[in-house]
């Protein structure tokens, strides 16, 4: 709802009132437009404020009732209304004023804001463009360029820079309500003319087609297949070359393509999954919202390397004092040399001056005594970690935490050797540490609710978006991956090309096809996996079955002729030398996999890109159907969170789960079935119970999913 109240001075003061964010839902807009016909009405009031309650302007449209048939009062006849006013109306923007919020600021005369506050037209990282004249009446008021920027990036910016921009008429440091409540006393009769941005022309450069086809092609790059960053130019070409009325009419125009599309919806659900995997619970009941977490202040990185220096970064940008140990001298002086640069770089990219925590350097374990959590970064070999926990669990005070940066090891073995396996648990990070956004937090079999609690809290300080998984082999993230680029290896066996199989993912959405992405981080990761899990090495017999499953020794071989990908400069690409980044076909690779082919007897056939799309796809889903079914991941959309911001996955696409559930259940089972009939000995292949279920349930939305798992497994029909 919307309050009206009329203070000293004639001023009516109108406060959005819908907490947390004050979103415009349909009362919200209802309470609006009662309040702006008062205002229109009662002769006593001079001017009109409007401001959010609790410090927070609006967080925009109220998303949730985008899934359903809208009602109540339209929002783009009430701005209008408000413009229409003869008396000034002054938006006191705190804390945040996006998407619809904005939209509403900037139907009103004027703009006062916190220097702090959050100013921005997100709507297209939810498949939407700002339709309530926003596309219309930034550029009028900040300029063409400023708002194609903001408009197709959804980029939130400050009250500082907005007031650059033009887009606020005053920013302060102390109460924007209090100086707006002043200022508005102070316009009363001015003429409001040239405040009605509606009427004004937009502001453009002379080059108008130049700027907007040099930007379309700069989004189309970017979007890698998004709709809306797209619609969002068209609206803006609108704003400069239409009449206002006309610009509008092509913004709802381009709207109602977006509005019902997939893409909004797989970008809503994708915006709710990343609220949703917040509030974890794990299966003996512990909750987020049912357990405290400490507060930690003081951590240590044991092992710097790649991933250890981003931690460290990413720690010490959350405001932690970090204690980085590393043992070796050369890497240490390495470290010494890098770190500080890529936390003064990363902490300038955030726009501070300084990062609020502090890295300290050494190279002796005895220097972690007193810190309150520590994360172990080192070589990823199961008996270098079971060693170091053991000492760590000797030289750490008793209640310190003690987590594993490891990508898929056994949280259960590394908790086993130390005498607080209740405080031990995985802490994911996904590289460059400091800058991925995803963190799986895998709870071990004995991890305590606290110390999940705990880490969880840590994740979000430090920015990441934070998931909660079961202890089972590579974890969610990678457990998923292993039978993706298995299948990509079986298509290489049977015909296609590295080439053709990347150009079919990434014209799906991905940044990187399958071997692209592998060539970008070492062959020789998998390479020493498949070894420790015995299924290649001295003494295994070089056949294409192995431990009972179909096995594709094609990775292996190119490990053995040297090709590491990018850092050999060979891989399934060729790159112009060692860390060279561009990928060129490489006529080797031809020659290699004909004589494998070759070898053993495998007839090359064309694949269709239906065909490598659907067995990476669905053999990745199926996957995570097992996951869920083995209760590794509590839902749904903690899946499609971690495939979309660690792994690529494009966002506008939801994520795998989601996806499927787009492409409907039953065609997935279907097209399952199939490739498990031409492939029998291919496991991932084979459909997993819980799709059955589901699909047998009717396929029931996505929303529903986590309610079935639970009901069946209390049944133990899972
Ligand atoms: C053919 C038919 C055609 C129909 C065409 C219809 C045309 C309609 C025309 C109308 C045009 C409208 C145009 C306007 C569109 C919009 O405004 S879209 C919304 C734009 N706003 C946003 O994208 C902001 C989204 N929110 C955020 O980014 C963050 O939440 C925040 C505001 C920055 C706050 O962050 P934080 O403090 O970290 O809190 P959170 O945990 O993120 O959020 C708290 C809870 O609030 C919920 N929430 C947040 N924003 C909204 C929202 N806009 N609507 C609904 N709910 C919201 C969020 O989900 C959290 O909920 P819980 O998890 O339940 O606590």
């Amino acid at each position: 709802m919307a309050t009206f109240s009329l203070l000293p001075g004639s001023v009516a003061l109108i406060t959005l009132t819908n907490p947390p964010v004050n979103a415009l839902s349909a009362a919200v807009r209802a309470g609006i437009v009662q309040a702006v016909q008062r205002s229109v009405e009662d002769p006593k009031v001079k001017s009109v404020v409007i401001c959010g309650q609790n410090g927070r302007f609006c967080g925009g449209a109220d998303i949730r009732e985008f899934a359903g048939p809208m009602s109540g009062p339209p929002l783009v006849p009430l701005i209008h209304a408000i413009e229409a006013l003869d008396k000034p109306v002054v938006a006191a923007i705190e804390g945040l004023a996006l998407g619809g919020g904005l939209e509403l600021a900037l139907g009103c005369h004027y703009r006062i804001a916190h220097t702090t506050a959050l100013l921005g037209l997100p709507e297209v990282t939810l498949g939407l463009l700002p339709a309530a004249g926003g596309t219309q009446r930034l550029p009028r008021l900040a300029g063409l360029p400023a708002a194609l920027d903001l408009i197709t990036t959804g980029r939130h910016i400050s009250g500082t820079e907005a007031l650059e921009l033009g887009i606020v008429d005053q920013v302060t440091d102390g109460s924007a309500l209090d100086i707006a409540l002043e200022f508005a006393k102070s316009i009363v009769g001015r003429p409001l003319n040239t405040r009605r941005l509606s009427t004004l022309p937009c502001r453009c450069p002379t080059d108008i087609d130049n700027l907007l086809d040099r930007f379309m092609v700069q989004v189309r790059q970017r979007a890698r297949g998004a709709l809306a960053p797209v619609a969002c130019v068209g609206a803006l070409r609108a704003a400069a070359t239409l009449p206002y009325a006309q610009g509008l009419r092509k913004e709802r125009e381009l709207m109602d393509t977006l509005f019902n599309s997939g893409q909004a919806r797989a970008l809503q659900y994708a915006f709710f999954s990343q609220r949703v995997v917040g509030k974890w619970t794990l299966p003996s009941g512990a909750r987020w919202d049912n357990t405290t977490s400490r507060t930690i202040s003081t951590a240590a990185v044991i092992g710097l390397g790649t991933m250890g220096r981003g931690i460290a970064v990413a720690l010490a940008l959350a405001g932690m004092s970090v204690v980085a140990v590393e043992t070796q001298e050369k890497q240490l002086s390495e470290a010494r040399q890098m770190v500080p640069a890529m936390l003064q770089r990363e902490a300038g990219r955030r726009g501070l001056d300084t990062a609020p925590g502090v890295i300290s350097f050494c190279s002796s374990l005895q220097d972690v005594s007193e810190v309150e959590l520590v994360i172990e970064a080192v070589f990823e070999d199961m008996a270098l970690k079971l060693q170091l926990f053991r000492q760590l669990s000797a030289v750490c005070k008793p209640d310190t935490l003690l987590c594993s940066n490891t990508s898929g090891l056994d949280i259960d073995q590394l908790a086993a050797a130390t005498q607080r396996p209740g405080l031990v648990v995985g802490m994911h990070f996904f590289a460059p540490a400091h800058i991925m956004k995803l963190l799986e937090v895998v709870c071990g079999t004995r991890s305590s609710p606290e110390t999940v609690a705990t880490v969880m809290q840590l994740g979000k300080r430090m920015g990441k978006v934070s998931v909660a998984v079961g202890n089972c082999p590579g974890f969610v993230g990678n457990r998923m991956l292993k039978p993706y680029t298995e299948q990509a290896n079986f298509l290489l066996e049977e015909g296609a090309m590295p080439e053709q199989v990347d150009k079919v993912l990434e014209e799906f959405g991905f940044p990187m096809g399958v071997f692209r992405m592998s060539d970008l981080s070492g062959l020789d990761v998998g390479w020493r996996i498949r070894k420790a899990a015995g299924l290649t090495g001295p003494g295994v017999e070089p056949t294409r079955t192995r431990q009972g499953r179909r096995y594709s020794p094609l990775p292996d071989q190119m490990c053995e002729a040297g090709r590491l990908g990018q850092k050999t400069g060979r891989g399934w690409y060729q790159y112009d030398g060692p860390g060279g980044r561009v990928a060129r076909s490489d006529p080797w690779v031809q020659t290699f996999l004909d004589a494998y082919r070759a070898r053993h007897n495998l007839a090359a056939r064309v694949i269709a890109a239906e065909e490598i799309l659907e067995r990476c796809l669905y053999s990745l889903i199926n996957e995570g159907f097992k996951i869920l079914q083995d209760g590794m991941a509590a839902g749904p959309e903690d899946i499609d969170a971690i495939y979309v911001f660690g792994y690529g996955w494009p966002r506008h696409r939801g994520g795998p789960m989601f996806h499927a559930g787009q492409v409907g259940l039953a065609r997935v089972l279907e097209k399952l079935e199939h490739y498990q009939q031409l492939h029998p000995d291919v496991a991932p292949m084979k459909p997993s119970m819980l799709l059955r279920r589901l699909v047998a349930a009717g396929s029931p939305p996505i929303q529903k999913w986590r309610e079935l798992i639970h009901r069946e497994r209390v049944h133990s029909q899972l």
